[in-house]
């Protein structure tokens, strides 16, 4: 094996969330040779192709309550395992990764019929179904929280964090027209936005710009009322991309509690206000988020229980105060774990050696 490169297929779909830490990984690996598996439509459509060959097949989750649509979703799983067995054998790859979610049940279960080693990274505190159900046959299972190890009591976990893209560890330009002396406040609702967060903050804007913050204000795709709120300080974008240089840049980010999104604050060393997706499996962001309450990186609210008036004082009574500010920030960064991707790739090498 030692001459010809190693050929990794990587398994990360639907979310940034899923697809960012693996594809940091893939950063770090540049002597492989890697390969995507995705399925149809989704982020990784646009995201992928510019970097790595992108397979993709169709897959999706079991609903409650099991019936005939479960004979039907078990039939297709049996379809996709079939395809990416196919998929292994034509590509010969080596070894899969993959970071969990409905495109890692098909991918695990095919690479251990063909015989590869298999790592899975989970990033969240509670560990999704697919994570849970076949960690057992993953060689190893890398988490981004500790805690997440109590739901995988037969798994063969190490905690690693969760890897950012490579951007994040080093100065990046904000291509913004922002002030420099100013302060500003970065909302993100995940990769694909938050509309409830968004309505609570057009209703705080107004008192923040008359303080003299700037807003960037990453609305998602989905809002239909994006483009509601125009203010000489306020910039509203579906997406952007350099999220490492907005973070860097911002004073105070109001975001919700995705893995990723967490990491990166922490890495950045950046305060924040976290609102809990309230809806997310078992509700493991406010699970991720707790580390950061405990720590006092951040102020956590759970969204049934944040007014608009509640944000606004809190956020207002935050930029009277950059001492706290300060002193949030310095505790976000002691959560970071920097070398979380070289960490994994340590973890690829060694297991691919030893097959
Ligand atoms: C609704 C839901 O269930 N979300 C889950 C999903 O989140 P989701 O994909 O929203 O979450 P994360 O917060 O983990 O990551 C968001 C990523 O998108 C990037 N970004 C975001 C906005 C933007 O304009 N540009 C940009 O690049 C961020 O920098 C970050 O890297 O996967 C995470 C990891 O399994 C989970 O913790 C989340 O609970």
């Amino acid at each position: 094996m030692a001459d010809t490169p190693i050929r990794l297929l990587i398994a990360a779909s639907g979310t940034g969330g899923h697809l960012f830490p693996a594809l940091a990984l893939a950063q770090q690996l540049p002597e492989y040779q890697i390969e995507w598996l995705g399925v149809p439509n989704r982020v990784e459509q646009a995201v992928i192709p510019q970097h790595y060959p992108l397979h993709t097949i169709s897959v999706e989750g079991f609903q409650k309550p099991l019936g005939l649509n479960t004979v039907r979703v078990f039939g297709r799983l049996v379809g996709s395992i079939r395809q990416v067995q196919r998929l292994i054998q034509t590509r010969q790859f080596d070894a899969l990764f993959t970071t969990g979610g409905y495109i890692a049940g098909p991918a695990i279960i095919a690479a251990r019929l063909q015989g590869l080693p298999v790592i899975l990274h989970e990033s969240n505190a509670i560990p999704g179904k697919v994570t849970r159900w076949l960690s057992p046959f993953c060689d190893q299972v890398a988490l981004g929280f500790d805690a997440a190890s109590k739901y995988l009591p037969k798994a063969q976990t190490v905690t690693v964090g969760t890897p950012v893209r490579a951007d994040f560890y080093k100065p990046q330009p904000l291509d913004l027209p922002i002030p420099d002396d100013v302060p500003l406040i970065v909302v993100v609702g995940g990769s694909q936005g938050a509309v409830s967060v968004n309505q609570l903050v057009r209703q705080c804007a107004k008192s923040w710009f008359e303080m003299g913050a700037w807003i960037v204000h990453l609305t998602g795709e989905k809002d239909p009322e994006a483009s509601t709120l125009e203010h000489p300080h306020y910039i509203g974008l579906p997406f952007y991309n350099n999220m490492a240089a907005l973070l860097q840049r911002a004073n105070l980010a109001i975001s919700r509690a995705g893995a990723g999104s967490l990491t990166e604050l922490a890495i950045t060393g950046t305060p924040a206000i976290l609102i809990p997706y309230p809806y997310a499996a078992e509700d493991h962001q406010s699970f991720n988020a707790a580390s950061f309450a405990q720590k006092g990186a951040a102020l956590v609210f759970p969204q049934s229980e944040l007014s608009p008036e509640l944000l606004e004082s809190k956020v207002s009574y935050l930029l009277k105060s950059p001492e706290i500010l300060q002193q949030m920030a310095e505790k976000a960064a002691s959560l970071a774990v920097t070398d979380s991707a070289e960490q994994l790739a340590t973890l690829m090498r060694q297991l691919v050696e030893k097959k």
